[in-house]
Order: structure tokens, then sequence, then C-alpha cells
């Protein structure tokens, strides 16, 4: 077997030639020839802080503070930031403000701010407020669904169509989020072909990015692996981002395997903020902090600053009284 690669490696790719000859692959491993697996060059975090990571917290944050925490964050080099939601305010009341905060922040020209919109009515309110991308945000569980936004699955995707179809007109870009695609607080284990089904409807229709969330923290590196393994059969790979909360400190490992099967973008919150007010226990996101240090480290860019995510994160932890949930942040402080 020693000199076959040799003669065939020069007019095969190693990704041809495992193909042809799967038995290859051990050896080549072994010979570190390959590596076991391919991360992407670049990955794109989606800062969700200012949106996932405060709407469920109690005391009233003040608009300026929620102001100050944007544009802390537009100086990081993130291309993403997720400045609010534009929801009922009697379901979310600490996102009451949703219009004065994104009239308030100072937007910097290489950023995106999505905001989520349920509804025409939140759509219309957000445009209004000059929003330059959306968020429709679905459901893998029908409980899920209902107690988040008071419809059914069926239901929330003719109000998203309706969104999509007005966005499209006005050249708005809509995100799309799949929340419970590893588990649902009310109805437990999700199919992952249930997750691929509702990421395949809102991609059809014309999300450009399907965000898969793991709502509760519940997933492992073996279910995200299985429910990815089956989305990717309907949403191409370049079209998922995953969004995962840390509940079970799970977070990392679910992200490094979606990097592991191609997945380049990653939602996280700044400080670790965050929990869904409809999904009662969960904790907060993976913090960016945490996911920067794992990416930089395997020599992944992404174009932001740890240095100065940090800094808004003991921004937004001093304003809230609260220590930061970064293990990052964490040993930086400790080891200054
Ligand atoms: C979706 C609704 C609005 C439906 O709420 P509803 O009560 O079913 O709506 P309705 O159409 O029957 O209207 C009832 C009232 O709500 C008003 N209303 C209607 N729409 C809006 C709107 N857009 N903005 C402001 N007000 C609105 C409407 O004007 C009316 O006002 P009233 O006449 O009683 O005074 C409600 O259920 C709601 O706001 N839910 C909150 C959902 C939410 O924000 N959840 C947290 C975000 S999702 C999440 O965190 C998960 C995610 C994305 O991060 C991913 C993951 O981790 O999995």
């Amino acid at each position: 077997m020693g000199n076959v690669p040799t003669t065939v490696k020069h007019c095969m790719s190693y990704e041809q030639l495992i193909e042809e000859h799967p038995w290859l692959r051990r050896w080549l491993l072994q010979e570190k020839i390959i590596t076991q697996h391919k991360y992407p060059a670049f990955v794109k975090i989606v800062e969700v802080g200012p949106r996932d990571g405060l709407q469920n917290e109690k005391e009233l944050v003040p608009t300026r503070v929620k102001i100050q925490l944007i544009d802390m964050l537009s100086e990081t080099g993130l291309s993403a930031i997720e400045a609010t939601s534009f929801v009922s305010s009697k379901w979310v009341p600490q996102m009451a403000d949703h219009s004065e905060v994104l009239l308030g922040i100072q937007r910097a020209p290489h950023v995106q701010y999505p905001v989520l919109t349920p509804n025409m009515q939140g759509f219309q309110d957000a445009v209004a407020a000059g929003a330059s991308e959306v968020a429709v945000f679905g459901s893998a569980s029908e409980t899920f669904c209902t107690k988040n936004i008071n419809c059914s699955i069926d239901e929330s995707m003719s109000r998203f169509e309706e969104v999509i179809n007005t966005a499209k007109e006005r050249q708005i870009p809509v995100r799309g989020y799949v929340s419970c695609a590893l588990g649902c607080p009310h109805e437990g284990p999700i199919e992952p072909s249930k997750v691929a089904e509702v990421a395949k409807r809102l991609y059809d229709m014309g999300c450009y990015e399907i965000s898969l969330g793991d709502t509760i923290g519940i997933g492992t590196p073996g279910s995200m692996f299985e429910m990815l393994q089956r989305v990717v059969k309907d949403v191409p790979i370049n079209a998922i981002a995953v969004h995962c909360h840390d509940t079970y400190g799970q977070a990392l490992p679910n992200i490094l395997t979606a990097l592991q099967m191609g997945v380049s973008v990653v939602d996280s919150a700044v400080a670790g903020l965050g929990g869904c007010p409809y999904a009662q226990g969960s904790s907060g996101n993976v913090s960016t902090e945490d996911v920067l240090y794992m990416l930089h480290g395997m020599g992944i860019e992404t174009g932001v600053n740890l240095a100065k995510v940090i800094e808004a994160g003991d921004f937004i932890c001093n304003a809230l009284c609260r220590k930061t949930s970064s293990k990052v942040a964490q040993a930086r402080s400790r080891l200054q």
C-alpha cells in the first residue's frame, strides 16, 4: 500500500482519493498527510447580546446603556450586531424601547444591525426606525412556538412569508431562526427532520441564512452532529448558522462540531448574557469572548478584537451589577 498514495497523489486531490478509496483515509491520517477536520478559515460572529442577551433582564436596562453597549460593540470589528426586537412590549417589556435604541446608535458603515420582527406590525415599526436587516423567528416545536409567539408553526410561517415578501420588495435581507433545534423545554427531544422541515421552509421563502437555536442549551456534539447532518440535506451549509446557549456547558463543543461540518457563522453574546423569556431555566448564550478565544487559538480569523469585546462586556456587566459569564474575561481579569 506504501507507494499507492505517492503514485496517485500527484494527479488527484486527497478528497477525490478518499472518495474512491475510503480505506486510504486512515493511512493518510496516520501519516499526517491530511488532518481529521477541515475548519473554515474565517468565521462570522453574529453578536446577539443587545437583543437575546438583554431581553430576559428583569430590571429595565436604561436605553442609553443599550445604545452605549451597541456603540462599543460596533468598534470591535464585529460585522453583525442584533440590536433589539420589535415585539409586543406586553410580552417582552425589556424590548419596549426598540425604536429609540435603533435610532440612537451610531451606525458603523461595516456593521449590520438586524432586529427581530415576528409579524408585519413589527416589520413596519422596524423599518420606520431605520432597520436595514430583520430576522423572523420560528420554532421546530409546536408548543414553544405557541408560548413564544402565540401561534402554530403553520400560522407563524404565513406571518413570516408576508414579512419576507415585503422585505424582498424593499431589498431588506431577512435572517431566519429555528428555535428548539436540539430540544424543547416543553416537548423534550425534537426530531432532526422537523428542524430540517422548518429550516427549509424559511430558506425557501427567502431567508438568506438560517440560525439553528439550541434555545435551552441542552445539545451535545452528538445531537448537534445528527441534527446538522439532517438539515444540510435541505439547506446549504453556507446558509446555516448556529446559536448555542450554554446551560449544560456544551456550547463550545457544539460549535466546534458545527465548524467541523462546515458551518462558518456563529451567534454569541458578549459576557454570555441572555436567556429566552419563554424557555425557563435556560442560561445565557455562549459568550462572544469565549468563542473568539477558541477560534483565534485555532488560527481561524474573525476580524473581531477580543480585548475590545472584553471591554464592552465589562461595561455591560458593571451596568447590570453582574459578574461576566465569559470564562475568558474572568481569566483575563484574574491574570491582570
Ligand atoms: C408575536 C407577538 C407580538 C404576537 O402577539 P399576539 O398577542 O398574538 O398578537 P396579536 O396580533 O393578537 O395582537 C395583540 C396585541 O399585540 C400587539 N402587537 C402585535 N404584534 C406586535 C409587534 N410586533 N410589536 C408590538 N405590538 C404588537 C397588537 O397591536 C395588539 O395590541 P393591543 O391591541 O392589545 O394593544 C407576541 O407573541 C410577542 O411579542 N412575543 C414575544 C416573542 C419574543 O420576543 N420572544 C423572545 C425572542 S425569541 C428567542 O429568544 C429565541 C432566539 C431567536 O433567540 C433563538 C433561540 O435561542 O432559540
